[in-house]
């Protein structure tokens, strides 16, 4: 909960910067937190107008789809920034050690999911007490270096991954348990330690269909807590595994807010992607939630003929050009040119073959890598637009 005194200053300050036209930079009478929380609850007033302006002008379509994404993306920065500040004055601070429990090796079954898959607003108690597992150093160090490994957690800040780290609790399960159910609701999120797990989904024939595989050092399960939606696989450990998991409250105080700002900085990128003009802005939304920036210098091979290829690849900076290896001795033919919004690397994803040609970084290039899973969960509705460009390669293939 806010405090009062709080909750009466920031009112005031939006009441007189309403008035005034606009929100001060400076915000003397707030501490740092305090700062973020105001600028924060101001940018989600204006949205929130912006969306009624909308709405009641009859606006349908995109406008309206992108103006209500926009006012969930600052709801949870506001929700996360509320934790931050309940964390600064109180409770987030104070370290509650927990002694680690002895590893539910069933979890139990959740509340059937009442909604379907949504990026509904994240609801999460705003004061939540910081969460210490005891941990021996090795496995702090262990544990920071996977999670940055992990996109999702990849704009998470150093002193929210030491947090992460110490709220990790460990958890064994023997082989077959069923680790989390799809259509349940979600409460935490999993590394795999030691073993592997698989993910399920429906099969059109009424069974089950193997979707992924996580194997150690990869995680499962963010996706209920990043979207506030009910398990979208079920996941069952194929040997006895260590497992570390991560409760909901932590997952989201620590991670949304640096999700909704990955959102922010990504979205004017994506909308100016020609491939993903299909998608909405919730959609769009989660592609920057999975997307990998990575920067190449001119020259350098982004792609390489006959490589096994599990990413697809956007440019969001520079240049880059594909070629086709002509045979030893002689000069690899160009094919194509790619260039801001261009996509590549697609083929080998759709086709589940070795990468059909070389793809070269003409000047210092910013690519985002998407990966097979993600491709395949979110990139559906663009796979008859790509199909059709496959055909136009089709003249230059064996
Ligand atoms: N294609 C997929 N669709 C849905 N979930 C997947 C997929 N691949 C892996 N998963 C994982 O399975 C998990 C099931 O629970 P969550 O929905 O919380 O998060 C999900 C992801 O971590
Ligand atoms: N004529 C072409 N033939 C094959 N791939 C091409 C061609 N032109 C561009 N490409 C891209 O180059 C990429 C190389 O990796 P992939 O085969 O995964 O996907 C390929 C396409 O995205």
């Amino acid at each position: 909960m806010l405090g009062f005194n709080l909750f009466g200053r920031i009112s005031k300050f939006l009441f007189d910067s309403r008035a005034s036209g606009g929100v001060s930079s400076h915000l003397p009478e707030f501490n740092e937190h305090e700062k973020d929380l105001v600028k924060l609850l101001h940018n989600l007033e204006r949205s929130r107008s912006h969306l009624q302006r909308l709405e009641s002008s009859g606006s349908k379509g995109d406008m309206v789809i992108t103006a209500q994404a926009d006012v969930i993306s600052l709801q949870q920065e506001v929700i996360a920034a509320l934790q931050h500040v309940n964390g600064s004055s109180h409770g987030h601070e104070k370290e509650e050690p927990v002694q680690p429990t002895n590893v539910s090796a069933h979890p139990r079954r959740r509340r059937g999911a009442v909604s379907s898959e949504s990026m509904g607003p994240v609801l999460v108690s705003a004061s939540i007490s910081k969460v210490v597992i005891p941990k021996v150093e090795q496995e702090k160090q262990k544990l920071a270096s996977v999670l940055k490994e992990m996109v999702i957690f990849s704009d998470v800040h150093d002193e929210d991954i030491h947090a992460l780290v110490d709220a990790f609790a460990p958890e064994w399960c023997a082989a077959e348990t069923v680790i989390m159910r799809k259509g349940d609701m979600g409460d935490k999120f999993y590394i795999v330690d030691k073993g592997v797990c698989d993910c399920f989904v429906a099969s059109a024939e009424g069974g089950s269909m193997l979707i992924c595989t996580v194997t150690e050092g990869k995680g499962v399960g963010e996706l209920a807590l990043l979207y506030n939606a009910p398990r979208a696989a079920t996941v069952v450990a194929r040997t006895d595994c260590y497992l570390w998991s991560l409760d909901r409250g932590t997952f989201q105080c620590l991670v949304l807010s640096a999700t909704a700002r990955r959102r922010r900085q990504y979205k004017e990128f994506l909308r100016g992607v020609p491939i993903l003009s299909n998608l909405t802005a919730e959609e769009l939304a989660k592609v920057a939630d999975v997307m990998e920036a990575k920067w190449f210098e001119g020259g350098e091979y982004i792609i390489e003929q006959g490589e096994d290829g599990d990413t697809m690849f956007f440019i969001e900076e520079g240049s880059a050009i594909a070629t086709k290896n002509a045979g030893p001795g002689r000069p690899s033919k160009k094919l194509m040119d790619f260039s801001k919004g261009d996509y590549f690397g697609e083929l080998a994803l759709i086709r589940n073959e070795p990468r059909a040609a070389n793809v070269i970084a003409v000047s210092r290039c910013k690519v985002c890598i998407i990966d097979k899973q993600a491709f395949v969960r979110l990139l559906g509705p663009c796979l008859e637009i790509m199909s059709r460009r496959i055909h136009l390669y089709e003249a230059f293939l064996d």
